[in-house]
């Protein structure tokens, strides 16, 4: 039995009364793995010479094998000072921070009683502390508002408990105090835990309920599944069935983290832990399912399960057409740990053989394309990202759009396009700018709240496709880095939006077209036409750039025609020094794509479809 540091034997059968699920809510670098790290070394589950900073994120078995796979909950054994004789468990369920996952951060929300609400005490509140808050008051989640880094010169503390105060609707000196880094009133905040978070209801003879929360791909022991268990008892050897496809698997191995895996016989009401069943593929076990067991398992999943939906997407095209198997069997390997990430082969005729891959944000498409370009070394385009839109004709007829070029011609009726609700935080002075930004940005204001004397809360619905765009630089530019972001996807709308084709010498471009707002098209087309003008080298004919919508074309340059003769400065008869540099023309062409008659050098795509201004930046947001 292993004792605590408060040398309390924690109980070898947990009663659901003593156990305690909660999870941290908190900004990036407001200090909560810092935190979670110390909860380990005070909680004893690490022992002080072990600690390294951020145990959590840096597990040994990480390191070793060089792979990802980060604790997701972690058990914690507490003997709170206000009972001292009860051991209580304390499970940590850690949640994905980004605005990208919010369907992930909902079910490890949703997997919890309760949630420490985490604040550095120099920064105050920040948009992403915001949006996580409202889930988890949507999941009915008791709040325990934190201040941290309450050691930092530059601290707060009276003004921001004032803030959190306000936004939880408790009283000030409600608000706790802690340094994460110093270890000051971490213990009065896990007997908090105790004190204020509910203890898992569940019912115990009941056919078995676990709600996966999260799963990860190990390439060693296969998926690893994280679980909550709800009604019931999951045991080792059974088999057990997803409820969402019905699937069935033996359960090899099911324990606990603390934080290092410790297998167990079993799982019962109210337990978080980790399964085993060698399925080698995170789409095998879906966050958000349910798992039963496959005798005499329960007939109703819970409630909440959703497919995971990409939002945004982009063509990824090797930059050498020989790397494309590559590139296949790096997205089948990351395919295995990201059940979000989708795609499906595509050629386009100015990039050759690809794919059009869909993700779920911003983020989660520059994590990818990094992973596939520095984990595998792959050098890739990404066109620029572009959200889905949902075309209705006149014939009745739907279509979805994931590709701007597959836009349908014809007598459209309707377009819709996805809108999110964000929510931007910022200090006052700003609110002009921001308003300005959002009314550029198609913007449709839902409402302001001052947090504290200088510091606003400004929600607005705005385009999906508005925020893919640089919305979020611009956002902090013009805030000079103050303003911090969130947004959750809120459904669709009809806008008055139009494919926009570049045509080189007649010929349409597909990794250029875009669609956009009918009245930003103007703009787009103008701009795009002058960069190529400015990348595309003249030819030995006259090439027209051309931006048009539909058959009427909106803007026009020209690319003047030159004979080009390497061999005309070579004058003499140095046939070697001549036969060099046809070498070196041929070397050069081999970096041109044709599309159509007009040679394209690659940079030219590079350039636009990476730059700033083209359609997209696909910078990620923070
Ligand atoms: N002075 C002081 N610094 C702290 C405290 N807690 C965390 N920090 C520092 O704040 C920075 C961010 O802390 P992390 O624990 O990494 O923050 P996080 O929220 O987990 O950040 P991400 O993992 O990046 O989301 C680190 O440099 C910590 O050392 C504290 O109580 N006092």
């Amino acid at each position: 039995m292993p004792a605590t540091p408060n040398n309390v034997p924690e109980p070898s059968r947990t009663d659901p009364a003593l156990i305690r699920n909660f999870c941290i809510i908190a900004h990036i670098d407001h200090g909560k793995s810092t935190l979670a790290d110390r909860m380990l070394q005070l909680t004893g589950v690490v022992e002080q010479r072990q600690m390294r900073a951020q145990y959590l994120d840096r597990m040994d078995i990480e390191r070793e094998r060089g792979i990802t796979i980060k604790s997701q909950a972690v058990r914690l054994p507490w003997a709170p000072t206000h009972d001292k004789s009860n051991t209580h468990i304390l499970n940590m369920i850690d949640t994905p921070g980004h605005v990208d996952f919010t369907y992930e951060v909902s079910r490890s929300l949703a997997a919890c009683e309760g949630t420490i609400l985490l604040v550095d005490a120099a920064q105050g509140i920040e948009a992403q502390t915001l949006a996580n808050l409202y889930l988890a008051m949507e999941n009915d989640l008791t709040i325990i508002p934190v201040l941290n880094k309450i050691d930092l010169p530059a601290a707060q503390p009276e003004k921001f408990a004032e803030e959190l105060a306000n936004l939880v609707g408790c009283d000030p000196d409600d608000v706790l105090r802690v340094s994460a880094k110093t270890g000051v009133g971490v213990d009065v905040l896990l007997d908090k835990v105790v004190k204020e978070v509910p203890a898992p209801v569940g019912v115990a003879d009941a056919p078995a309920r676990a709600m996966i929360f999260d799963s990860v791909y190990d390439s060693y022991r296969g998926v690893v599944t994280y679980v909550r268990v709800i009604d019931g008892q999951l045991n080792k050897r059974e088999r057990i069935k997803m409820m969402s496809t019905g699937a069935t698997h033996e359960l090899l191995e099911i324990g606990t983290n603390s934080p290092e895996m410790l297998g167990a016989d079993g799982l019962g009401v109210g337990e978080v832990g980790y399964l085993i069943t060698g399925v080698k593929d995170v789409r095998q076990s879906k966050v958000g399912d349910t798992v039963t067991s496959q005798q005499k398992g329960a007939t109703e999943a819970l409630g909440g399960y959703k497919d995971p939906k990409p939002m945004v997407f982009s063509g990824l095209y090797p930059l050498d057409g020989s790397d494309y198997p590559e590139l296949r069997e790096a997205l089948d390997k990351l395919q295995l740990n990201d059940a979000a990430l989708v795609y499906e082969p595509e050629t386009s005729a100015a990039l050759g053989f690809g794919f059009r891959v869909g993700f779920l944000g911003l983020l989660h498409l520059d994590v990818i394309r990094e992973r596939l370009e520095r984990e595998f070394g792959l050098d890739l385009i990404a066109t620029a990202p572009n959200v889905v839109y949902r075309v209705l004709m006149e014939d009745g007829t739907e279509h979805t759009v994931t590709n701007p070029s597959e836009f349908p011609e014809g007598k459209i009726n309707e377009v819709y396009e996805p809108v999110v609700r964000a929510t931007i935080l910022a200090p006052s002075e700003f609110i002009g700018a921001i308003m300005e930004l959002c009314q550029t940005r198609r913007g449709t204001l839902l409402g302001m709240d001052y947090l504290s004397e200088d510091r606003v809360e400004i929600r607005y619905t705005l385009p999906l496709a508005e925020i893919v765009f640089d919305f979020f630089d611009q956002l902090k530019s013009k805030t000079r880095g103050y303003a911090s972001l969130d947004y959750e996807p809120t459904g669709e709308q009809a806008s008055s939006l139009v494919k926009v084709d570049i045509l080189l010498h007649g010929d349409k471009v597909d990794a250029f077209s875009a669609i956009t707002h009918k009245d930003a098209a103007y703009a787009y087309g103008v701009r795009l036409v002058a960069k190529l003008r400015e990348l595309i080298p003249r030819q030995a004919f006259e090439v027209p750039i051309q931006a048009a919508i539909g058959s009427r074309v909106i803007a026009r340059e020209t690319i003047r025609a030159i004979r080009k003769d390497v061999l005309a400065k070579c004058y003499g008869g140095d046939i070697s020094r001549k036969r060099k540099l046809l070498e070196k023309q041929k070397e050069g062409k081999k970096r041109m794509k044709m599309v159509g008659s007009v040679e394209v050098p690659q940079e030219a795509f590079i350039a636009v479809l990476s730059s700033d201004d083209a359609a997209g930046s696909g910078k990620g947001k923070k």
